[in-house]
C-alpha cells in the first residue's frame, strides 16, 4: 500500500482527483468505481473544475458506484444516485447511461444485487475504484462482520454507520436501515484501488487497514492483500499509523 501523506483535506482531494484525471486522460474509456460521503465531495470538485477548463473528457467514461440506501429511489435527495447526479455527474459531459447505481428502488434484494453483479463482471470490473472508510472500518456499506461478504449483497446497517450517516438526514430516525453494497470480491478486483480518508474520526480505521490483522472485523483490511493500493490521507487521519 502506497501512502500518500497530505497536510489537510483539500490538498487530499486535489491528490485524489489528479490521479483520477491521469486515469482518465490515459485511458479515456475509464471504469470508474466511485464512492459517496464527504469525503470524495473535494476531489469530485476538482474533476468538474478540470472538466470545465477543458482538460478533461469524461464522454467514454463509464462508473459504477459502490452503494445506495435500499427502499430510496433515485429522484430522492438522500439517495447515493441522487449525490453522484448532483456533485458530479450533472456537471461534467459523462453519458449518464453509463453512469451505474445498485438501484435502491427495487425492495427485491437478492435481485437487485444479483442484477449490479451481472452489470459488473460484463464490465470486467474497474480500472480504478476509488473509496472512503466509515469509522468503523468499512468500505462501500461492507460493514465488519465474521466473514467478508463477496458479492453485491443488502446489509443491516450498523447503529455506529447510522449515527455517522445521520448528519445527511433530519435525523437518525430518517435514515434507511439497509442498503445495497458491491462486496469485497468487485472491489479487489479493480485493478487500482485509491482510498481516501481524512480527519481524526477516521484515524483509528485507517490504522486498523493499514497495520492491523487482515479481519473482516475492519474490512478496509482485506486491501493489505491488493497489489496496488494507494492511500491518500492527512496528517490527522494518519496521526495513530507508525
Ligand atoms: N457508504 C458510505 C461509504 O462509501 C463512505 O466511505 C463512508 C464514509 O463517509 P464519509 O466520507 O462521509 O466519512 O460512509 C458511507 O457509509
Amino acid at each position: 500500500m502506497r501512502i500518500i501523506r497530505t497536510a489537510n483535506y483539500e490538498e487530499m482531494s486535489v491528490r485524489v482527483a489528479a490521479i483520477i484525471a491521469a486515469q482518465i486522460t490515459l485511458k479515456p474509456a475509464s471504469k470508474l468505481g466511485l464512492a459517496t460521503g464527504s469525503t470524495p465531495l473535494g476531489a469530485y470538485r476538482e474533476l468538474v473544475a478540470a472538466h470545465r477548463e477543458g482538460a478533461l473528457d469524461f464522454s467514454q467514461v463509464s462508473t459504477y458506484n459502490l452503494d445506495e440506501y435500499r427502499g430510496l429511489s433515485g429522484d430522492d435527495p438522500q439517495s447515493y444516485r441522487y449525490f453522484m447526479d448532483e456533485h458530479l455527474f450533472s456537471q461534467v459531459n459523462i453519458d449518464r447511461a453509463q453512469t451505474h447505481v445498485p438501484d435502491g428502488s427495487n425492495l427485491d434484494a437478492a435481485e437487485a444485487c444479483a442484477s449490479y453483479d451481472r452489470l459488473l463482471e460484463a464490465a470486467g470490473y474497474v480500472d480504478l475504484q476509488l473509496l472512503g472508510i466509515g469509522n468503523n472500518g468499512h468500505i462501500g456499506f461492507n460493514e465488519p462482520d465474521d466473514c467478508f461478504a463477496t458479492g453485491t449483497h443488502c446489509v443491516d446497517l450498523t447503529e455506529s454507520t447510522i449515527e455517522a450517516n445521520s448528519r445527511l438526514f433530519e435525523s437518525p430516525d430518517d435514515v434507511p436501515r439497509q442498503a445495497y453494497t458491491m462486496g469485497i470480491q468487485a472491489i479487489m478486483f479493480a485493478r487500482r484501488v485509491v482510498v481516501a480518508a481524512s480527519g481524526t474520526k477516521k484515524a483509528e480505521a485507517v490504522r486498523a487497514m493499514c497495520e492491523g490483522l487482515v479481519t473482516p472485523s475492519c474490512p478496509a483490511s482485506i486491501l493489505q492483500l491488493h497489489p496496488d493500493v494507494i492511500l491518500i490521507a492527512d496528517e490527522e487521519a494518519l496521526s495513530l499509523c507508525h
